[in-house]
């Protein structure tokens, strides 16, 4: 069963996505937006430490190894660190369209059950642009790239403004972040596509 809901059909006017010509070349490690992030942060001791890599056209692969820390049933991954994983596969689109933008929605089929220690092996890509939507659609397998697959997950995003962080987030971590000395963190997670 797939459950996608009408939020998440791009609308007639919708455009294919376009990679940005200064995108990370295809087989390029992303590298995180953030060393805090609980998703791709380095500095992270409670994340998820998922590492992706650039693919053709808007899409990516990324793999999070699942540990003991992430169990919901006993050896088995928590539902909830899976979206997670697939949430952060799929934000991480974003930076090859060169776009800031923010999960709105995000759908997840559960498919079949990971278990400690699997590498979760992701795929992900955006699927169509509607002004400020980017719609995307990712999947998780496990046992390999071409493995069994266990999560899939379609998610809209919308496209922010930087100020949406500066509105919303804490002085002290946003000024840590303006700080950091890691260039590359710091254009990913202030440059804007004009
Ligand atoms: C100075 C320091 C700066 C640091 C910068 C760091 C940058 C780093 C780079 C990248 C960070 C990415 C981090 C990755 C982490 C993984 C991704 C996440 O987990 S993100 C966190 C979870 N998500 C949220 O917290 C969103 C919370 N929600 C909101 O803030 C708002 O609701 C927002 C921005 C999503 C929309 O609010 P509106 O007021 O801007 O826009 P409206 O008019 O409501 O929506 C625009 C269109 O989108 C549709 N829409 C919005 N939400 C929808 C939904 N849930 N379902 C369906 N459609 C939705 C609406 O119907 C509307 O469509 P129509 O233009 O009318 O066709």
């Amino acid at each position: 069963m797939r459950g996608t809901s009408a939020a998440l059909q791009p609308p007639a006017d919708a455009t294919a996505p376009v990679r940005h010509p200064e995108a990370p070349a295809p087989g390029e490690l992303l590298g995180a937006h953030y060393g805090q992030c609980f998703g791709c942060g380095g500095e992270q001791p409670h994340g998820l430490h998922l590492e992706a890599r650039a693919g053709e056209g808007v899409s990516l692969t990324a793999e999070f190894t699942v540990k003991i820390a992430h169990q919901g049933a006993p050896g088995l991954a928590h539902g909830g660190i899976l979206a997670s994983a697939l949430d952060e596969a799929l934000g991480s689109l974003n930076w090859l369209l060169r776009t800031i933008a923010v999960t709105g929605r995000l759908e997840t089929d559960f498919v079949r059950p990971v278990p400690v220690d699997a590498v979760l092996h992701l795929q992900a890509e955006v699927t169509a642009v509607a002004g400020r939507k980017i719609y995307a659609t990712a999947t998780g397998r496990i046992g390999g790239p071409d493995g069994p697959l266990a999560v899939r997950a379609d998610a809209l995003f919308i496209e922010v403004k930087v100020d949406h962080f500066i509105d919303h987030g804490r002085q002290e971590e946003i000024q840590a972040a303006m700080d950091d000395p890691d260039q590359f963190r710091r254009a990913r997670a202030f440059e804007v596509n004009p």
